[in-house]
């Protein structure tokens, strides 16, 4: 379990991660989102104990990183700048690491096989294409056998075949019980792969939910209906915070009720509804609806003006 309260971390005059307060648990995967340069790395080097927080804790099982006995036993972790000998075969980098941290040696044939470099576990590193290079990535998080895992943006650069993988092996994970925790700026990839999002933007926790509670919330709000009286039915639906907008005859888009108040509105009036329904977003426009006005920076309209 991770558990951050109320973390800040100031760079000079910048605040990188402001007052961030999560909790990640164990036994599913939780998609740590966020827009680029939200604050997503900057909160995981605060997780991992490589950088420090100006203000609030970070804690790993119970304690600061640092303050484990054995922290790759209980943190594994694949970060965004790997430093690999790229002279090395995967199999010597993963035994340096083992040897230096009281592992023994066969967790390193254990953990080539976990990632499916067996085959190439005496090759040098620096030959490894950019997917095997993730795969040696997470076999260096597992070699510890860490009760919680985290991996900064992994599918980063990777084919589909490579997402898949990543995506099955944290599925596996978590099922075994371990804490998986994944930076990603992909929601779609979110969508398949966490149960749990945190969802920071310019250095904030603005969510935390389960996938499903996200997209919820973001869909929950427009109703779409079809109807051979539009215009009558639009006439009926006015108030505060209501607002129903138009892509075709006879189909209303409407903000701000939900199905229930808007099929009682007309049975009411007894205007014949065809369709009535919810819409349902994307986590991408879950995710865009939740981030907006979090954004760093903000793509101009087609016509010059601040989206
Ligand atoms: N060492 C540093 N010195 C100064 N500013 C920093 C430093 N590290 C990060 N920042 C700033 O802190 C903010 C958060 O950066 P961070 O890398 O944590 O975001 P991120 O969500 O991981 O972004 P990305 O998805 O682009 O990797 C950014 O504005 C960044 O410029």
């Amino acid at each position: 379990m991770i558990e951050a309260r109320a973390v800040s971390k100031r760079y000079g005059r910048r605040t990188a991660v402001d007052g961030a307060t999560f909790t990640v648990r164990s036994g599913a995967v939780t998609g740590f989102l966020g827009p680029n340069g939200a604050g997503k790395s900057t909160t995981i080097r605060m997780i991992m104990g490589l950088d420090a927080p100006t203000s609030g804790s970070v804690t790993v099982n119970g304690k600061a990183y640092a303050r484990h006995a054995a922290p790759l036993r209980e943190v594994g972790a694949l970060l965004e700048a790997r430093s690999v000998h790229t002279g090395r075969s995967a199999y010597h980098h993963l035994l340096a690491l083992a040897l230096t941290t009281g592992i023994p040696r066969r967790r390193v044939d254990e953990v080539l096989g976990l990632v499916g470099l067996t085959d190439v576990a005496h090759q040098r590193v620096g030959a490894f294409s950019l997917g095997m290079g993730q795969r040696l990535g997470v076999a260096a998080a597992l070699l510890g056998d860490p009760a919680t895992l985290i991996l900064d943006e992994p599918v980063n650069g990777l084919d589909p075949q490579g997402i898949l993988w990543i995506r099955t092996l944290l599925r596996r994970l978590a099922a075994e019980g371990r804490t998986v925790f994944v930076s990603s700026h992909l929601m779609s990839e979110m969508a398949l792969t966490a149960d749990h999002l945190v969802v920071i933007g310019k250095g904030r926790i603005i969510a935390e939910a389960s996938v499903r509670e996200v997209i919820d919330r973001a869909s929950a709000k427009v109703v779409r209906v079809r109807t051979p009286r539009a215009a009558e039915l639009r006439a009926l639906l006015t108030g505060p915070g209501i607002d129903v907008t138009t892509t075709e005859p006879g189909l209303l888009d409407v903000h701000g009720l939900g199905s229930a108040e808007v099929g009682l509105i007309a049975c009411r009036h007894g205007i014949p509804l065809e369709e009535l329904a919810p819409v349902q977003a994307s986590l991408e426009e879950a995710f865009m609806e939740l981030t907006d006005g979090a954004l760093e920076y903000r793509v101009p309209t087609p016509e010059g003006l601040p989206a």
